[in-house]
């Protein structure tokens, strides 16, 4: 589980984040929603330690990461698998060289241990087969999918998805969105997912958050948001006709 408490963050004089008091489960998808600007990616920044908060805990299985020393900070960093807007793979290196990055930077696996590792992660997320390919030849999606097979490579605890379906069409969002919440499960990691798809909020949002203005004004599971009244969710979550009829709806049943 990852929790933060009282957590506060400024650049200069404006203050971006504002007193986030919230809990990431384990084994669960944990969506922040948002508009633009309201502070998703100063908070995740805060969380994976790429940014300090000004004041405030970001705590780690109960551990405050900003208080650990550098070998401590770095036993966290190997837990936690990224997921990248674009799937932030390495143009001038294969698939497998991809998957395998992770795997030489932090581990001392023998070559056959991280030969078997990436094919274990390509099947995983239905790419079998793929190893020497160039990312120019995949597809979106594709690309998505080897992006979760690099981010799981080294048995994460946390994973992070930075708008994981910025760029697909709707179909293959669902498999994307789909794919994350199964090894959510599967493997019982702390998920968090930063998103604008409200097909996702539907879909896999088990515990979603809402920032407004770099304060969490609401928290809740994908059912709850169907019937909040919350005002500044509502705007944000119904803000065109096709949502507000899904809630319409969910709400007669
Ligand atoms: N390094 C920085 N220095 C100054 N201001 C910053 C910095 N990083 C973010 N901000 C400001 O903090 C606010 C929140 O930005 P943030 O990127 O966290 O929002 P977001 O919700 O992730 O937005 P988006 O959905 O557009 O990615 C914005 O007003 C932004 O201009």
């Amino acid at each position: 589980m990852i929790k933060t408490v009282d957590l506060y963050k400024s650049f200069g004089e404006t203050e971006v984040l504002t007193e986030i008091n919230t809990e990431f489960e384990r084994g669960k998808t944990n969506l922040i929603i948002g508009a633009s600007g309201s502070g998703k990616t100063t908070l995740t920044k805060c969380i994976v330690g790429l940014i300090k908060p000004t004041k405030g805990k970001v705590l780690y299985e109960g551990k405050d990461f900003h208080a650990m020393d550098f070998q401590e900070k770095k036993e966290i960093r190997k837990k936690i698998g990224f997921l990248f807007q674009g799937g932030a793979l390495f143009d001038s290196q294969t698939v497998e060289e991809n998957l395998q990055f992770p795997l030489d930077m932090f581990t001392n696996q023998t070559a056959k241990e991280k030969l078997d590792r990436v094919n274990f992660c390509l099947d995983r997320v239905n790419l079998k087969g793929v190893n020497k390919l160039y990312p120019a030849e995949l597809s979106g999606g594709m690309k998505k999918r080897v992006g979760i097979a690099r981010a799981i490579a080294m048995k994460p605890q946390y994973l992070f998805c930075d708008e994981p379906n910025s760029g697909l069409d709707p179909k293959t969002s669902i498999l994307i969105d789909n794919l994350i919440k199964e090894i959510t499960h599967e493997y019982d990691i702390t998920t968090i997912v930063i998103t604008h798809d409200m097909n996702s909020v539907l879909e896999i949002g088990e515990n979603v958050m809402f920032i407004h203005e770099g304060r969490k004004l609401w928290e809740g599971s994908r059912r709850e948001i169907l019937e909040t009244n919350n005002r500044e969710v509502v705007e944000f979550v119904y803000a065109s006709s096709f949502m507000q009829t899904i809630r319409e709806k969910a709400n007669l049943k």
